[in-house]
C-alpha cells in the first residue's frame, strides 16, 4: 500500500504535509462564515481559537475579553464573537438581554452543556447542567431550599464559622496560636493572605450548610474537606489541557468519554453524602442545612413557604450528591473572591470603611450586642458596600443561553437564531459601561443608596445572572459575605501594607478572578 511505503520521496511528504496543513486550515475556520453571511458584526477570529487567542496567551484575562468584545461591537444591538470554533452571539442592547433571559425564556432555557454527559454520570445531574423540563423540575424542587425562612434556619451554622475566625484571628493576634495558613504578626498587624483566608471560611460554611459536617479550616488547615474540595478546583496540569480540549472539540471529548471529574473527588463526595444520609436516617437526626432539605425533597416532603409540598420530581441519590457538590463548586470560590474584593475596596477606602464600622456598631448595639439575621439584614450601608464590589468585580463575568427553539431577534436588523446556538451576556462590560455607570472604575457605594438606586437599569446589573435561570444560592451568598464582613469589622479593621498590590492587577486562577500577587491586608485590632 502506497500510504505505508517508506520509500516515499522527499516531495510526496512534503505534498503530505501540505495538504493535512490546508485540511486542518479549512476544518479550524469552516464555521467562520457563520455571521458574515448574516451581516452581522463580529470579532475577527484566528484558526482554531477563534477570538479567545489573548486569552489563551495569557494577555487578557476572561472578563477583559468580555470587554474587548463589548467595546469591538459598540453601537450595535448585538454582534458575534467565536469561542474556539462556536459561534457565540454577544447581547449588547438591555431590551434584547430581557426578552432573550426573561421575556422569551422558554426559547433560551438552557446553558452550553458544561460536561460530557456520558462520562460524567454524576456531575451531569447538577441543576447548573441540567436542560429543559428535567431543569425546571429540579429548580422547582430545590427552591424551596433556598428561601428567605430557610436562610434563616441556616444563619446559625454560618454564624458559628464566622465565630470560629474571630477566635482564631485573636488567638494569631495574641501568638497563641500556631498557624499553617498565611497569617504572619508585625507589630500590631496581623498580615493575612485573605484570598487564602476566606477560601477556608467558605469552604466550611458549605460544609456546615451544604454537607452537613463541621470543619474548622483555620484551626486544622489540611482536612479532607477542604483537600478535596482544593482538588475538585484545581485547574492547573494535565486537567486545564483536558477542559481546554472540552471547549475546543466538546464532541469528540464526549465521544471518547474522557472524564473531566477525577474519580477520587466524586468518590470522596459520594460516600460522604450517603454516610450522612445513613446516619441521619438511623439516628433520627434533623439538622437545619441543605442536606436535610434535599432528604426532605428526596422524600417529597419539602414545603414551600406558606404553600404545599413541592411534588414535582423525586430525588435519587445521585441527584442529592450532584447538587451538594454543585452548591459547593458554585458557592466557595465566587463567594470568597467577592469578600476578598470587598476587603479590598474598603482597604483602599478608608472613610467608606469607617462609615461601615459605625453603622456595625451601631446596628449592634440596637440588637443587644447580638448579630442576628434581622440585624445583619437592616445593614443598608453594608449593603450599598456588597452591591458595588458586586458591580466592580462580579466574580461571573458572563453567562450563556443556548437557544433550544427558532427565534427571530426583535432587533434592527432582525436575525434568526436557530436551536444549538449559542448567546452571551456580557455582564463585567455592562457594569463597567460608562453609559450606565458614570466613571465605571470608581468604587462609589452612593449608586446604591436609597436616593439613587432607583436609576439603575436592572438589566445593567447581573452579578447573579438573570430571569428563571439565575443563581439559585443569591440569598445565601449575600449572607454568608455580609455575616463574615459584620464579624471581621467588628473586631478589625483592614489596612493597607506593603504587600498589598494597588493598584490591582486581576488574573485568573482556575475558574475565578483573583489579583496578581495576592489579596494581603493587615489587620489591626480594634479598640473595644
Ligand atoms: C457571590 C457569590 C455568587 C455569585 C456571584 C453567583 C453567580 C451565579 C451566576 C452568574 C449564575 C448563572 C446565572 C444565569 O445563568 O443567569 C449562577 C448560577 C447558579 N448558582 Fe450562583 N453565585 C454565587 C453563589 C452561589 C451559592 C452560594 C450557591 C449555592 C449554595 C450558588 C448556586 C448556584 C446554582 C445552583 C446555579 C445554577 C442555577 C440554575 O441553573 O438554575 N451560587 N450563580
Amino acid at each position: 500500500m502506497a500510504f505505508l511505503d517508506w520509500t516515499w520521496s522527499c516531495s510526496d511528504w512534503v505534498l503530505l504535509l501540505l495538504f493535512t496543513g490546508v485540511a486542518l486550515y479549512f476544518w479550524g475556520t469552516s464555521n467562520y462564515n457563520h455571521f458574515s453571511k448574516q451581516n452581522v458584526p463580529f470579532v475577527k477570529p484566528l484558526p482554531f481559537v477563534g477570538s479567545m487567542g489573548p486569552s489563551l496567551l495569557r494577555k487578557q484575562y476572561f472578563p477583559q475579553l468580555v470587554m474587548s468584545t463589548y467595546n469591538k461591537l459598540k453601537d450595535h444591538p448585538y454582534g458575534g464573537f467565536f469561542m474556539f470554533k462556536q459561534p457565540v452571539l454577544v447581547l449588547r442592547d438591555l431590551e434584547l438581554i430581557k426578552a432573550i433571559a426573561v421575556k422569551d425564556f422558554e426559547y433560551f432555557t438552557d446553558h452550553r452543556s458544561v460536561l460530557p454527559t456520558d462520562a460524567e454520570p454524576v456531575w451531569s445531574r447538577i441543576l447548573f447542567a441540567l436542560k429543559g423540563q428535567r431543569w425546571r423540575d429540579m429548580r422547582a424542587t430545590l427552591s424551596p431550599a433556598f428561601t428567605s425562612s430557610k436562610m434563616k434556619t441556616m444563619f446559625v451554622l454560618l454564624s458559628e464559622c464566622c465565630q470560629n475566625f474571630v477566635h482564631f484571628l485573636e488567638q494569631c493576634y495574641q501568638q497563641t496560636q500556631q498557624n499553617e495558613c498565611k497569617i504572619e504578626k508585625e507589630g500590631d498587624l496581623l498580615i493575612v493572605e485573605m484570598k487564602d483566608f476566606y477560601t477556608r471560611y467558605t469552604n466550611d460554611v458549605i460544609a456546615t450548610a451544604a454537607f452537613g459536617i463541621g470543619v474548622d479550616s483555620l484551626k486544622q488547615p489540611t482536612n479532607e474537606f477542604y483537600m478535596m474540595g482544593q482538588d475538585l478546583t484545581y485547574l492547573g496540569g494535565f486537567r486545564a489541557i483536558k477542559w481546554l480540549a472540552y471547549m475546543a472539540v466538546p464532541k469528540l471529548i464526549q465521544k471518547l468519554r474522557i472524564s473531566l471529574m477525577p474519580a477520587h473527588i466524586t468518590k470522596f463526595f459520594r460516600s460522604l453524602v450517603l454516610d450522612t444520609i445513613a446516619t441521619r436516617e438511623r439516628e433520627g437526626i434533623v439538622r437545619p442545612d441543605m442536606l436535610q432539605l434535599l432528604m426532605q425533597a428526596k422524600e417529597g416532603t419539602l414545603h414551600e413557604d406558606n404553600s404545599a409540598v413541592n411534588k414535582k420530581m423525586k430525588l435519587e441519590d445521585d441527584d442529592i450528591i450532584a447538587q451538594a457538590v454543585l452548591f459547593f463548586l458554585a458557592g466557595f470560590d465566587t463567594s470568597s473572591t467577592l469578600l476578598c474584593f470587598a476587603s479590598y475596596q474598603l482597604a483602599v477606602h478608608p472613610d467608606v470603611q469607617s462609615r461601615l464600622q459605625e453603622e456595625i456598631d451601631e446596628t449592634l448595639q440596637e440588637h443587644g450586642g447580638r448579630f442576628t439575621y434581622e440585624a445583619v439584614h437592616s445593614m443598608k450601608y453594608l449593603d450599598m458596600v456588597v452591591s458595588e464590589t458586586l458591580r466592580l468585580h462580579p466574580p461571573a463575568p458572563s453567562v450563556d443561553r443556548l437557544c433550544v427553539q427558532p427565534y427571530i431577534l426583535k432587533a434592527n436588523p432582525p436575525m434568526e437564531i436557530h436551536p444549538g446556538e449559542m448567546l452571551f451576556i456580557p455582564i463585567y462590560a455592562l457594569h463597567h459601561d460608562p453609559s450606565y455607570y458614570p466613571d465605571p472604575e470608581r468604587f462609589d457605594p452612593e449608586r446604591f443608596s436609597d436616593d439613587n438606586k432607583h436609576n439603575i437599569n436592572p438589566m445593567t446589573y447581573l452579578p447573579f445572572g438573570v430571569g428563571p435561570r439565575s443563581c439559585i444560592g443569591n440569598r445565601f451568598a449575600l449572607m454568608e459575605t455580609k455575616l463574615a464582613l459584620v464579624y471581621l469589622l467588628s473586631q478589625f479593621t483592614l489596612k493597607v501594607v506593603s504587600r498589598t498590590p494597588v493598584p490591582i492587577r486581576i488574573v485568573q486562577k482556575g475558574f475565578n478572578m483573583s489579583i496578581d500577587g495576592g489579596f494581603w491586608f493587615g489587620l489591626e485590632k480594634r479598640k473595644s
